[in-house]
């Protein structure tokens, strides 16, 4: 047993770091760069590492499109970052939020050569701290001591690994006495929740619903989606039927977090659909990964379910992680004038079923 920090905790570390502004270091082989998110960067940050060699923002395809740059990549854009431009303007190059009143003026000039690995890993990472998906990447420089250091492999999300931590009797207004289960994910990230209701048998196949957080919809009652009522409709049903499991998933705002979500409704005020607000982001449609909804239900014993759910991407990632899905049961509740439109983009573009 050694003190020195192990892969997953540096990958927790190294979000930690991009968060609060802080560079880190990201290895290929012989290769290195240095990284720094681009919505936590400051001047005086961007001053050191220009020091150090030239930098160049890692954009998205879909956050390239918008800007009309060229991502000869494919998934990715490398934008050089002019001598003259500072922390500002790689922050704008980011976030969306002022691109119809001031548009960024181009012509911007993408990289071409080189490999484009190391930067692939940066918008990886800077994603997974729950950043806008954009990174001042510079490669090649001699590395300072001190910083969080993560090969790219080390980047990629290892299969989830969540361990139980507690599970406490809980009585609900709306689903009578259950049992309420808190898992820890190994990689220090974001815990998750299963609410058992009633005393499912493990060995038929269970009513159950993966629910994804929405502090605005669950907490505050918003009218722009249809999550609150969704939730408590799946709690009513698990109760009418006198067993369920509700796992209450921390992947708020499709897996982009709250604050990107406020952004993308903040686009949304602007006249974007909820698909193109994720688009002009950065982000894809949906970042979830639902394999964690499949091994919470592993660890709980279940390996059947009846699954309440409008969305086929939920029934075929529980299916490729090895839940048995034997009945999708509709979820169709909460349809207000507010959230027509959104449910509707959602069944045009993202194969919501009506
Ligand atoms: N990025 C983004 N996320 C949103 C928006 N509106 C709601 N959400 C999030 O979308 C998620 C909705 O989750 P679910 O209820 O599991 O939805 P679903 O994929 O439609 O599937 P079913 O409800 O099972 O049919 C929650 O994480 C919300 O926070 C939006 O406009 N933009
Ligand atoms: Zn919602």
């Amino acid at each position: 047993m050694t003190l020195s920090p192990g892969p997953l905790e540096r990958l927790n570390r190294a979000r930690a770091d991009l968060r609060v502004g802080l560079p880190v270091v990201l290895t290929e082989g012989a290769q290195t760069a240095l990284i720094a998110a681009a919505e936590t960067l400051d001047d005086t940050r961007l001053g050191a590492l220009r020091a150090l060699g030239q930098p160049v923002v890692a954009l998205t395809e879909r956050r390239a499109a918008t800007l009309k740059a060229r991502a000869y990549d494919g998934d990715l854009a490398r934008i050089l970052v002019p001598a003259d431009v500072d922390a500002r303007w790689i922050e704008a190059l980011a976030d969306p939020a002022e691109d119809l009143t001031h548009p960024m003026k181009g012509p911007m000039q993408s990289q071409r050569e080189g490999s484009a690995d190391l930067h692939r890993a940066a918008i990886r990472l800077v994603k997974s701290a729950q950043l806008l998906p954009a990174a001042l990447v510079v490669t090649g420089a001699a590395v300072p001591e001190g910083l969080t250091r993560l090969s790219i492999a080390e980047t990629q999300a290892p299969e989830t690994r969540l361990d139980p931590v507690i599970a406490a009797r809980l009585p609900m207004r709306l689903a009578g006495v259950g049992r309420l289960h808190v898992f820890r994910p190994q990689d220090g990230g974001t815990e998750h929740y299963a609410v058992e209701i009633g005393k499912p048998l493990r060995d038929a196949p269970v009513l159950a619903r993966l629910h994804s957080a929405c502090f605005t919809g669950d907490v505050l009652g918003s009218l722009k989606c249809d999550c609150g009522p969704q939730l408590h409709a799946a709690l009513a049903a698990m109760q009418a039927q006198g067993a369920g499991v509700l796992l209450y998933l921390n992947q708020e705002g499709r897996g982009i977090g709250l604050a990107n979500k406020m952004r993308a409704y903040s686009l949304q005020d602007q006249g974007f659909d909820t698909v193109e607000a994720n688009h002009r982001l950065g982000f894809e449609d949906d970042e979830r990964d639902f394999r964690l909804g499949a091994e919470l239900l592993r660890k709980m014993g279940f390996s059947q379910v009846r699954l309440l759910t409008n969305n086929p991407r939920k029934v075929s990632m529980l299916e490729s992680g090895g839940i048995d899905v034997v009945e999708r049961v509709p979820l169709k509740v909460g349809l207000t004038d507010e959230n027509a439109a959104y449910l509707a983009t959602k069944a045009a573009k993202s194969g919501h079923l009506l």
